[in-house]
This record gives C-alpha cells, sequence and structure tokens, in this order.
C-alpha cells in the first residue's frame, strides 16, 4: 500500500485538522535550536493547506510558545494555530485566561534548571535549554556516547531525588523534564474540539508525539516520519516525503473541496 493510499480519503472531509509536530517532521534537526526553520518544501505544503477549504494545520511542538513562534517564523495574520511545551500552552491564547503559574513552581524550575547545568557543565558541549515548565538537557553535540549517557543519569537520579512528580521525556539526543504533563493528544483533542474537526491528519518524528498518534480515533490517519516504534498506520521516511504528501493533500482538497 502506498502511503498515499490511507490519507487520500482526508481529501473529501468537510473539515480536516492537519496536526504537525514541528523539530524533524518539518524542519531538519539541527545543532542550534533555535536556527530550525522549516524546509522549502514543508513550509509550501503547510501554507498551501491553510488557503485549502474547510483545513486547518496547527504546529504542535514540544517547543516553549515563544520559540515556536520565533522558528515557526509566525505572525499574528497567520491562519496556522499553535500549541507548545506538548500541549502546555495555545496559540491564540485560550478565551479564558490561564490560571497564573504558582511561584513556588517557578522558584523550584530555576533551582532544578540551574542544578541540571552544573552537572552538564562537566560533560564537554552538553548544555541545558531553559523550557516555560522546565529544562531539557542536549547532547547531540556530546561526541562520545558514554559521557552523554554519564550526564544524562545524573540529571536523571537529581530529578529522581528532588522531583519525581515531574514528567521525563526522552527524545532525539534530549532529556526534558516538566512539572506540567500536558502531552499532545491533549492538544489534539482540543483541536478537534476547537475546529469542529470531522477527521485529523497527525504527523510526528519522535517518542513525544506518540502520545497524540495513540490518541487517534476511527477515520483519523496518523503519519511517522523516520525510523521507530509507532502506532501511526502511515510511515514516511523524511520531511521531503511528507512534504510531498501535504501538498498533495493540499490540491486534492482544492479540487473535490471547490
Ligand atoms: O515537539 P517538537 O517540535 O519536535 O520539539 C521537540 C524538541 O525540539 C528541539 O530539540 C530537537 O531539535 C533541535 C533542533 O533541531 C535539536 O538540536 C535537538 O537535538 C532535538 O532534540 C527543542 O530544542 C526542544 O525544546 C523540543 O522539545
Amino acid at each position: 500500500m502506498s502511503a498515499w493510499e490511507p490519507i487520500s480519503a482526508l481529501a473529501r472531509v468537510p473539515r480536516l485538522l492537519v496536526a504537525l509536530d514541528f523539530d524533524g517532521t518539518l524542519a531538519p534537526l539541527v545543532d542550534e535550536p533555535m536556527a530550525a526553520r522549516m524546509s522549502q518544501d514543508a513550509r509550501a505544503a503547510v501554507e498551501a493547506l491553510a488557503q485549502a477549504p474547510g483545513t486547518t494545520v496547527a504546529l504542535v511542538s514540544g517547543r516553549t510558545l515563544s520559540d515556536l513562534r520565533v522558528i515557526a517564523e509566525y505572525d499574528d495574520d497567520s491562519p496556522l494555530l499553535l500549541a507548545g511545551s506538548h500541549g502546555a500552552e495555545q496559540w491564540p491564547p485560550p478565551g479564558e485566561a490561564p490560571a497564573p503559574v504558582d511561584p513556588l513552581l517557578l522558584t523550584r524550575r530555576d533551582d532544578l534548571r540551574a542544578r541540571a547545568e552544573a552537572i552538564a557543565a562537566d560533560a564537554d558541549r552538553a548544555w541545558v535549554e531553559p523550557k516555560e515548565f522546565g529544562f531539557a538537557l542536549h547532547t547531540r553535540l556530546v561526541s562520545d556516547a558514554a559521557v552523554a549517557r554519564g550526564v544524562q543519569e545524573k540529571i536523571a537520579a537529581l530529578m529522581a531525588a528532588e522531583a519525581s512528580d515531574w514528567r521525563r521525556r526522552d527524545g532525539h539526543d534530549i532529556l526534558e523534564y516538566a512539572f506540567r504533563a500536558e502531552g499532545k493528544d491533549g492538544a489534539v483533542a482540543r483541536l478537534r474540539a476547537q475546529t469542529g474537526a470531522n477527521a485529523v491528519l497527525f504527523a510526528g518524528d519522535d517518542v513525544t508525539d506518540e502520545d497524540a498518534l495513540r490518541s487517534l480515533q476511527p477515520g483519523d490517519v496518523g503519519v511517522r516520519v523516520g525510523p521507530g516504534e509507532t502506532a501511526a498506520t502511515v510511515r514516511v521516511t523524511g520531511i521531503p516525503e511528507l512534504a510531498a504528501l501535504l501538498t498533495r493533500l493540499a490540491r486534492e482538497r482544492d479540487t473535490l473541496r471547490e
């Protein structure tokens, strides 16, 4: 079966939500996270889908929302919806103002992040990304796998001792801890309700995307970008193949839903 076959039915649904992970799905992985940008083909596909009849595109990312806005080169006129921090943040903001974060949680976040930074400083080129609800240890640039594992284990031990209630997430050369446990499944459920979608296409490349992929319903389509165990029913080799499928979907929706 070709990758297009399960997706073709989505060309006809009256209201379609296309929810897309960012890093590794639309944007190639790079050493400096704030330098990540959608590939030219992926950006063109996203823009075409966002203009297609009855179609909403959402970016559903682990990035802090303010960072996602920068790397997605998002402006307030954009028709795209955004979910950041794995779904704990959204744009446009929800109708009701979210409850302010308990300042004690922010103090604890800053303290634990500082301690993680001190641990990371011992491993050449390991570093800690500050995140809205926690922090992430990056080991992409650590050339020795044993050193990378060692620093991950030390930070895991710190968090097991000091913050065992925080959610741990493992990804591509990244180990993240957050005091908010929301996952991409919740973001997709909220976006589905908000857009009144009859069906959802979700695409992602990493472990955190599996929350959303597992939550899909009959009639939806999940796409895994690249290798790895997955709940998705469709797999593509990488960003170029996904961009080609999204472009075809936009074209078919333009034709069938005019
Ligand atoms: O949910 P996503 O949109 O896929 O975001 C997941 C994490 O992406 C970023 O890290 C990953 O991409 C970096 C840039 O290509 C790369 O250097 C890193 O190795 C990857 O793990 C981001 O820095 C994290 O905050 C996101 O959670």
